[in-house]
């Protein structure tokens, strides 16, 4: 194993990062324009791995701020019926709101999201807000790209990785890249380095690793080249998502394994990463092989991507591998 997590820790998971409100499109396969309805659920990429990663039995927390209205208490509720500890959501009292995203379902394959995050709350988090004692307390610490977008997030989001690796907690970077919360390709570029130099697993898609060699020399766009530069740092682990064509998982040792993407009868093709990872991570917590977990990874992913939401549709232990089971079976086929 590339990875090894510490024992005897209360937590086994925590995540930092944004807590939202996805807000999914009724009247799917046409365009925002004419769109009359939504239903609202809770969103922010870490907020939906740590409620799948909660769903898979583990024991959870979160790192974040919320916004002091009816959509922050809306979230902090929901945290707290799916048993994620949040003594370290913090509510903001300046005035900030919550992130929106609304998303427009135009085809399966075809789905975009309108993020509203002006004077958003989660990137209110400050450094002195952040619990060193909660992130001791855990066995592997998530952050989400995007929490380092803007200050004084991205100084709450670095101590937190200082504190991570202080303690021996695991820490995973999931690129999430939003270029919408971003001022510059530039400075996501030097922000996402600056994290994944001090993690243990990176996650991405191609385009959020092509994000990040920005001033590089890597013109085939290898994988192999960019899992190799993040061992010369800290990993153990990088994946390279490549969407239906399945992951690359590369591993410290010289391993290089691959997952293949399961049928799925998809409705939105968003929140695929975010059950991905929760599959993947609660594989190797339970001790699995990369390839095991990897294929219960992306098994998870078509539960979310052929359901209506993200948060709301991460499944249980059970329910995946009973879809692995029925796709051994032939009973579902892609559509
Ligand atoms: N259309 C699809 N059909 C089946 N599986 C998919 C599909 N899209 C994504 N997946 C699964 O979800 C994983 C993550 O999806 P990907 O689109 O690469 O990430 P992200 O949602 O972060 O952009 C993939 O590696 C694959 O296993
Ligand atoms: O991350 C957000 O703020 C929006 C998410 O809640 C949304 O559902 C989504 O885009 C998930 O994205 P993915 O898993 O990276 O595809």
């Amino acid at each position: 194993m590339s990875v090894i997590f510490p024992e005897g820790r209360e937590f086994e998971f925590v995540a930092i990062g944004r807590l939202c409100i996805d807000l999914n499109a009724n009247e799917i396969n046409r365009p925002m324009e004419q769109t009359m309805t939504f239903t609202k659920y809770v969103g922010g990429s870490p907020a939906n791995i740590t409620i799948g990663m909660s769903r898979l039995g583990r024991k959870t927390a979160f790192i974040g701020k919320i916004a002091d209205d009816q959509m922050g208490r809306f979230i902090h509720g929901y945290l707290t019926r799916e048993g994620i500890d949040t003594r370290n959501v913090v509510t903001d009292k300046t005035g900030a709101v919550t992130g929106l995203a609304f998303t427009e379902i135009k085809s399966p394959t075809d789905c975009s999201i309108l993020m509203y995050r002006d004077n958003a709350a989660d990137l209110k988090l400050s450094p002195t807000e952040v619990s060193e004692e909660l992130i001791a307390s855990s066995r592997m610490l998530l952050v989400s790209g995007t929490a380092l977008a803007a200050s004084p997030s991205r100084e709450a989001a670095l101590l937190a990785l200082d504190y991570a690796r202080k303690h021996g907690t695991v820490v995973v970077l999931d690129i999430d890249y939003r270029p919408y919360t971003w001022k510059s390709p530039e400075e996501t570029a030097a922000y996402c380095n600056l994290a994944a130099e001090k993690s243990d697993i990176i996650v991405g898609t191609r385009e959020e690793f092509d994000q990040m060699e920005r001033f590089e020399r890597n013109p085939d766009r290898s994988d192999r080249y960019t899992a190799e530069k993040w061992f010369g740092c800290k990993a153990g682990i990088v994946i390279i998502k490549h969407g239906k064509e399945g992951s690359i998982a590369y591993t410290k040792d010289g391993g290089e394994h691959r997952a293949r993407s399961f049928p799925a009868k998809v409705v939105k093709t968003f929140g695929a990463g975010d059950s991905y990872a929760a599959g993947f991570l609660h594989g190797l917590l339970s001790g699995w092989t990369i390839e095991r977990s990897m294929e219960f990874g992306s098994a998870a992913a078509c539960i979310v991507i052929s359901s209506h939401s993200c948060s709301d549709a991460m499944p249980t232990e059970t329910q995946v591998k009973d879809y692995i089971e029925r796709c051994e079976r032939g009973e579902i086929t892609a559509g």
